[in-house]
């Protein structure tokens, strides 16, 4: 097959492909070796995680067919195209296997695992609960300079056809507060930066107008072997996370020419690179596993109309900020004001905003529903007190107390503690299974479908589940360890109490480890009309907002340190 064939092989008018000769020359970087999973505030995608920890989690799913999965379908060889060696198996540790004269330098094995198809009847998603109505009276600021009015419903939204009828599919009635606000700042070709709830349908709130815009005003893809320019980047934390925003879109394009790909660690380059091929329009993509593609040359940001940040501020933390950089500052990125750059978050600090917006054009809307980083008030908050020595019989006496313990999740702070607390349950006959970095990709994934169906009623995880999963029929959520920041609270116990449903959340603190967030819990407790227990010493706090907590737009404040100069900004 000639170069040219791949080019040419979109049917769509829509989708012409540049068929280009061979691009000649090497770039293999041989020493790629990122470390991480996503499990602590260490950011970057993982080139390097598997093979080596498989005994994290061999008793807890006896009958995981994770590495089956995985190992079965692996591709092994090299696939010699127009002179570069790429190898398909190629990945962690070594970025790509470059031209084939580079040594391996990681005895890791590279992940192998292409994960399942997509399937395209799978319309299943969290169900609105009875308090979904009162989700119209929360309190939503809107700020910027002529924001364009608000929809009030789906229908009247000037969302195409099509669209409407993947909402009805979804069985999306009613806009939710966020949804209602985006759209139109979007569709109007609008930066946005947005704070609303967990569990209140950001993800849809961008997805549908980016997905509008693309089929409304279309632009041919930019394509050839292993070269693409996507449209849209979409940039999420967690490879789960990535996986869940594919799969609306899947939702949202199904039937439609617009195409979209995935981009996470811990899976075969080859099988994603192919998937590039034909050009896509919608890349999901954690950040390393997307640098490492645009290091090699593959995904260029030249056509980029869009660029979003779901957990915008965790994606603009240490950990992940340079990895964010490097992506806006690659030369080939088109500037802020050629593209419409969109952050989503339940929870945005008044530095993130601070930092965040360098990166859009300067007359962003702003959008807050409800309080900027607020508990969701349908989760049930309770405080225990409880020593680290007396957790794991506390934690029994709250599963014991569900009666039927499906839909739980319990969170901890180090990965090897997910193991251990997770087989202790099932030592106890809980069937639990757990989801860490440390975990390979196939156990990660298979320990999410067991969970969501149900096959296992327990879910011991660490910050790698906190965000944006969207798991339908989560209960409770423990946090048998507190996280060090209270943003992450807020995330974790938004895995239940979703869309109007009402959650449950029970938090062990001990007093001895998690003093310094013993205030902010008050405030976040307060905020959301919960009971303050009185060894979190909340009687008197006033439950202002500190912490880097704001109810506004930053532009807002007078205060002139927050002014970024003209010139710093257009470092961005
Ligand atoms: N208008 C709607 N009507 C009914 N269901 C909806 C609507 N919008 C979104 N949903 C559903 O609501 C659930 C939560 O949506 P989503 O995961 O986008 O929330 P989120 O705000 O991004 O949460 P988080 O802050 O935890 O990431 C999903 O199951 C989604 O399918």
């Amino acid at each position: 097959m000639s170069d040219g064939e791949w080019g040419d092989e979109s049917s769509s008018s829509n989708n012409r492909g540049r068929g280009r000769g061979g691009r000649g020359g090497g770039r293999g970087r041989g020493n790629f070796n990122r470390n991480n999973d996503f499990d602590s505030s260490q950011g970057g995608d993982s080139w390097g995680n598997d093979g080596n920890n498989g005994g994290g989690g061999g008793w807890i799913d006896r009958n995981d067919q994770g590495d089956g999965l995985s190992r079965g379908r692996g591709r092994g060889g090299g696939r010699g195209r127009g002179g570069r060696s790429f190898d398909n198996n190629a990945d962690d540790g070594n970025g790509f296997g470059g031209e084939g004269d580079q040594p391996p330098v990681s005895d890791k094995p590279r992940p192998t695992y292409i994960p399942p198809e997509l399937d395209d009847n799978d319309f299943n998603s969290v169900e609105v609960g009875m308090n979904f109505d009162k989700y119209q009276n929360i309190e939503v600021k809107v700020s910027g300079d002529s924001v364009p009015t608000h929809i009030e419903s789906f229908k009247n939204s000037g969302l195409r056809e099509v669209l409407i009828e993947k909402l009805e599919k979804c069985k999306y009635t009613t806009p939710t507060p966020i949804q209602k606000y985006a759209i139109p700042v979007i569709i109007n070709g609008r930066d946005i930066m947005a704070s609303a709830q967990t569990g209140s349908g950001k993800t849809a709130a961008f997805v549908l107008p980016i997905v509008h815009t693309l089929l409304s005003k279309p632009i041919d893809l930019v394509f050839e072997r292993d070269y693409c320019e996507p449209q849209c980047i979409i940039m999420s934390p967690t490879r789960e996370l990535a996986i869940q925003i594919r799969d609306v879109v899947h939702k949202l394009t199904i039937g439609t020419v617009i195409k979209h790909s995935i981009l996470y660690g811990g899976t075969a380059t080859g099988h994603q690179r192919n998937q590039l091929a034909n050009g896509i329009h919608i890349i999901v993509a954690t950040p390393g596993r997307l640098n490492d593609f645009v290091g090699r040359g593959i995904v260029s940001f030249k056509s980029i109309r869009f660029f979003v940040l779901d957990e915008a501020d965790r994606m603009l933390d240490m950990g992940f900020k340079p990895d964010i950089e490097k992506i806006l500052n690659h030369q080939t990125m088109v500037d802020r004001h050629s593209r419409q750059t969109l952050l989503f978050s339940a929870t945005l600090a008044d530095d993130i905003q601070m930092m965040a917006k360098c990166y859009l054009k300067p007359d962003y809307v702003f959008i807050a529903v409800g309080e900027i980083g607020g508990a969701c008030k349908d989760v049930k908050q309770e405080i225990r007190e409880v020593t680290k020595f007396e957790k794991k019989k506390e934690l029994i006496k709250v599963l014991e107390s569900l009666g039927d313990c499906t839909g739980t999740m319990v969170f901890v702070e180090q990965k090897r503690n997910a193991d251990f607390i997770a087989a202790f349950l099932s030592e106890k006959d809980y069937p639990t299974t757990s989801i860490h970095g440390d975990r390979e990709q196939p156990e990660r994934e298979q320990a999410l479908r067991d969970f969501k169906n149900n096959k296992m009623k327990i879910l011991v995880a660490t910050a790698v589940a906190a965000r944006g999963l969207d798991i339908k029929g989560v209960n409770c959520v423990i946090n048998f360890d507190l996280p060090s920041s209270i943003d992450e609270y807020v995330h974790r116990i938004g895995r239940t109490g979703r869309l109007g449903n009402s959650g449950r959340a029970v938090s062990f603190y001990d007093s001895s480890s998690d003093n310094s967030l013993s205030s902010e819990l008050v405030r976040i407790l307060k905020q959301a009309d919960q009971e303050i227990p009185s060894f979190l010493g909340g009687g008197g706090h006033n439950g202002g907002y500190g912490g880097g907590q704001s109810f506004d737009d930053v532009r807002q404040h007078n205060n002139t340190d927050n002014n970024i100069s003209a010139a710093d900004e257009d470092a961005w």
